[in-house]
């Protein structure tokens, strides 16, 4: 589908065929990313990998990022990952009402233990505050039309006094405290001796050959995790939450794999992921029933292109419909019902989350092993350790950001025992991160 307007061309692809032809197979040309001027340019995200144009300064970054976070070097961040959900876990059984805030600030520190290191103190606090105060601002840097310069570009040089640029000024202040703050900090540890391992640590120790200019784009490679790793998280934990509060019967069938495969004396770890098939399908149908980037992030064609008869100019913006693609008609599963059963069904197979929902060709996330297990423990943490159910009507709504998270709503979040209870204070204990 082609929609046209103020100049703008916006090619939207409603099948997973599409995608993969286009943006896949035919990457060379589809692997920029369109420019903004808000967030681009004024706030100055264009030198992030996220946005960089398909170039030689993006190829660096990513070989950084691979370096860091491939299926190999992901496994060392495992027990952090395991310690922050077990504190998700202890801050639920502290105040289980404000699961929304816990579960935002346990998606940032992950973040912040796995790229630099740093452990759960005043310091990992401060910086995940850092993080959160820069992406309320990129937040609304990302949803399209929100700035009427994004589609008058001559507007950049209206008045600095004007309200954007002022918000476009302080938005690009919070990015560089996010850039320099953290990355500093694993400086002065690593000087003292006391750093833990960490993405930031690894690279400075061991970066990989030819690529130069080093601490700087560690420093921006380290920032994109932040923003991008984030919400993504926080939007599929949550969207977890309210399907187990609207759907108890999948919860239940859940946690009796949990219990019947760890057993009920031990709080789940990573490794525990290959053995738990229905808990894989509850976090894949998650993934579908509400995808985290329904329009995954745009892209922009280099140059002129044929599809199947259809001509595609130049700087055309295109949009992957994961939303279309996670919600395709099936004969046998209704698309709109939380089914994970359908991911365990050969006979009837549905097109699954790891294909779409970290995007596609050599623009795919490169978070998505360390997401993956982070969404993972989190999740069956959560199920080891509690009962949910909805507190009252539930009515699920979401948010229009290009990240899409549910708006607040009420469950009821209660362990599942006193043993359970003493398991997550026992196992926080323990905790290094
Ligand atoms: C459930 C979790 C996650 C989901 C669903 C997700 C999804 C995505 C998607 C759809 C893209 C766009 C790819 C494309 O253009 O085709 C992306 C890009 C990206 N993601 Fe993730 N992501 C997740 C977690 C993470 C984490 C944990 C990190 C960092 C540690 C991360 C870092 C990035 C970066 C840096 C990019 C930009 C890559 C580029 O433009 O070259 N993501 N992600």
């Amino acid at each position: 589908m082609m929609l046209r307007g103020l100049g703008n061309k916006v090619l939207v692809l409603n099948s997973l065929q599409a995608v993969f032809d286009l943006l896949d197979k035919r990457s060379s040309k589809y692997s920029h990313r369109p420019d903004t001027i808000f967030g681009g340019e004024l706030m100055g995200m264009r030198d992030s990998m996220v946005f960089l144009p398909y170039a030689d300064e993006w190829r660096a970054h990513r070989k950084l990022a691979h370096a860091a976070l491939n299926p190999a070097q992901v496994k060392q961040y495992h027990t952090m990952q395991e310690d922050l959900a077990t504190s998700l876990a202890q801050c639920l059984i502290e105040s289980p009402e404000d699961f929304f805030e816990h579960v935002r600030m346990i998606s940032g520190r992950i973040i912040i233990a796995v790229t630099y290191g740093i452990p759960a103190s005043q310091a990992q606090t401060e910086c995940t505050l850092i993080g959160e105060r820069f992406l309320e601002i990129a937040g609304k840097a990302a949803i399209p039309g929100k700035y009427l310069c994004d589609f008058l570009p001559i507007l950049k040089y209206a008045p600095s006094w004007m309200s954007f640029r002022r918000e476009a000024a302080e938005g690009r202040r919070r990015m560089n405290e996010l850039l320099y703050t953290p990355v500093e900090q694993v400086k002065q540890d690593m000087e003292a001796g006391i750093s833990l391992p960490s993405l930031v640590r690894n690279l400075l120790m061991a970066p990989p050959d030819d690529v130069t200019d080093l601490e700087r784009r560690i420093k921006w490679v380290s920032g994109s995790m932040f923003a991008a790793g984030v919400e993504t998280t926080y939007a599929t934990t949550l969207s977890f939450i309210l399907a187990m509060a609207l759907y108890p019967e999948k919860q239940k069938l859940a946690q009796a794999e949990v219990d019947a495969v760890i057993g009920v004396d031990r709080l789940p770890t990573i490794y525990d992921r290959g053995s738990l098939p229905y808990v894989e399908a509850v976090i894949k149908e998650t993934m579908r029933w509400q995808p985290a980037l329904p329009l995954s992030v745009p892209r922009r064609v280099a140059e002129d292109d044929f599809y199947r008869d259809y001509f595609i100019p130049k700087d055309t913006v295109v949009m992957p419909n994961v939303w279309a693609i996670a919600y395709e008609p099936n004969s046998k599963y209704d698309p709109e019902a939380f089914l994970p059963e359908r991911f365990l069904d050969l006979t009837q197979p549905t097109a699954d989350p790891a294909l779409w929902a970290f995007g596609f060709g050599r623009r795919i996330c490169p978070g998505r092993h360390m997401g993956e297990n982070s969404v993972f423990i989190m999740i069956a943490t959560l199920l080891t350790v509690f009962d949910i159910s909805a507190d009252g009507e539930l009515k699920p709504e979401f948010t229009q950001h290009l990240v899409r998270n549910p708006e607040p709503f009420k469950c009821r979040i209660v362990p599942r025992s006193e043993a359970k209870v003493h398991f997550v204070e026992t196992r926080a204990a323990l905790s290094v991160a």
